[in-house]
């Protein structure tokens, strides 16, 4: 299926019957509902009631995907009492991209929580995902605790940077990319431009979407204190975009000590990458410089005097879900040759069965099903294997926990067979 057809996958079945036993209307919300899904999802994640100008601007992202609400009939007001958005996108792997169910949106009123609207709604995407011929699903979380029953484990983990600048210094030398500010619409579009330009070369990103930088620079209506947004961009020798950052200025313990936020930092060339931590990092007048969602092989300790002026915080960010095992791997080359019989769970019987994975010489991955599932070498839960898909988590590691089980020989030969040249790195929230 190609990625732009979710949006004309029909609800599930199964979650209709099952939340209609409940008196609940379960279905997909088109242009005509719009007024009231975005209030729904608002309230959902605490959010203040959405002014009508607010309402129209989200209007153009809702119509690019496939929405569900969860109607309770009874309710004086017409909101869903359940959301849920997902629609098809590319997700970088190593061998290039394979088409990802993102899911996004989820909410359930506060009235109607703990009674299975939220399951019936995943369960839901998941089947939906699927029969559309999806191979795996994808979604970045609120909690860390939603999403693990339903197969989904994190992936593609980023970190956290907190930089004491007098501390840490600048080594890096003179980059020779020019940095300028650009006002917030420009900045919007370099983001833009260069987001589409490098997320093929970062395993686990996916393409964004205007409104997603529009945010990011403060132009919706829903921005608060879009004025403390600032951006530059960096140039190369021949005025060719090679970075953006945005960031914003807050108030330190004095004023010789404010707080640089970097909001987004991207970089088409090493140099440029260099050029706008070292703006970031000498910045008059600032004290820490701190961002959030980068990549955990960043190699920004190495363009410092002292690397413990940097503190990293590593957490989960991109969760992944394999829908069809088979695919799935097939789709993306492992390291190195493999002859293992695997087998993999799922509690949710989607995507469980055994198999054999065959790669010699430079043939590809060749898997076949194989017919006595108690001869696996390897088994394996469907949410560690989602979990070590990008190589962002060993199998050895998945083993010591008791997620994988079976010959460690083989454990360790389909773990290499998973490594990836880079750590993944998801530069978004979806
Ligand atoms: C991809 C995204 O959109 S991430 C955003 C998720 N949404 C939010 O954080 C918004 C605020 N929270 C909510 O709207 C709701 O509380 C939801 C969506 C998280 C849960 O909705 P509910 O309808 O109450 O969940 P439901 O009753 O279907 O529970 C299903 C299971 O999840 C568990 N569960 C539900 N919420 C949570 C939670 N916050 N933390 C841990 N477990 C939870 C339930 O205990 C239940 O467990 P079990 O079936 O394994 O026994």
């Amino acid at each position: 299926m190609s990625v732009n057809d979710a949006k004309t996958v029909p609800a599930d079945e199964t979650s209709r019957k099952s939340l209609e036993n409940q008196g609940l209307v379960y279905r997909v919300i088109d242009d005509g509902d719009f007024a009231v899904l975005a209030p729904a999802e608002h309230r959902g994640f605490l959010g203040p009631e959405p002014t009508d100008e607010q309402i129209e601007s989200e209007r153009e992202l809702l119509a690019e995907r496939r929405v569900i609400g969860v109607f309770d009939e009874t309710a004086p007001q017409p909101l869903p009492v359940g959301t849920v958005m997902s629609w098809g996108t590319p997700l970088t792997i190593p061998s290039g991209e394979i088409p990802m169910w993102a899911i996004s949106g989820v909410t359930v009123a506060a009235t109607h929580r703990r009674r299975g609207i939220a399951r019936a709604m995943l369960e839901g995407e998941l089947r939906a995902a699927q029969n559309a011929g999806f191979a795996i699903a994808g979604l970045t979380v609120s909690e860390t605790t939603i999403y693990g029953r339903y197969g989904f484990e994190p992936a593609v983990p980023v970190q956290r940077l907190t930089i004491d600048v007098r501390r840490a210094g600048w080594a890096g030398g003179n980059p020779a990319a020019q940095i300028r500010f650009v006002d917030r619409e420009q900045l919007a579009d370099d983001l833009e431009a260069l987001h589409e330009r490098t997320r093929t070369s970062r395993l686990g990103d996916i393409p964004a979407w205007r409104r997603r930088w529009k945010q990011t620079m403060g132009l919706t209506p829903d921005a608060e204190k879009p004025r403390d947004i600032r951006g530059v961009r960096a140039t190369d020798g021949e005025g060719n975009l090679v970075g953006a950052m945005s960031f914003t200025l807050g108030d330190g313990p004095d004023f010789q000590n404010h707080v640089l936020n970097v909001r987004h930092l991207v970089a088409a060339t090493d140099d440029a990458y260099a050029a706008l931590w070292r703006f970031a990092l000498t910045y008059d007048l600032v004290g820490t410089v701190k961002a959030e969602l980068r990549p955990v092989d960043e190699p920004l300790d190495w363009l410092v005097s002292d690397s413990r002026g940097i503190e990293h915080r590593v957490h989960d960010h991109g969760w992944l879900r394999i829908l069809n095992v088979p695919e799935a791997l097939a789709a993306r080359p492992l390291s190195g040759p493999v002859g293992v019989r695997l087998r993999v769970t799922d509690p949710l019987g989607l995507a469980d069965g055994a198999w054999t994975l065959l790669q010699i010489g430079g043939q590809g991955l060749q898997v076949k099903p194989l017919e006595d599932s108690e001869r696996a070498e390897v088994t394996i839960d469907i949410g560690a294997l989602s979990a070590a898909y990008l190589g962002a988590v060993t199998l050895e590691k998945l083993a010591a926990v008791g997620r994988v089980q079976g010959d460690p020989a083989k454990i360790r030969e389909l773990s290499v067979a998973l490594r990836t040249d880079s750590a993944p790195h998801l530069s978004i929230w979806y």
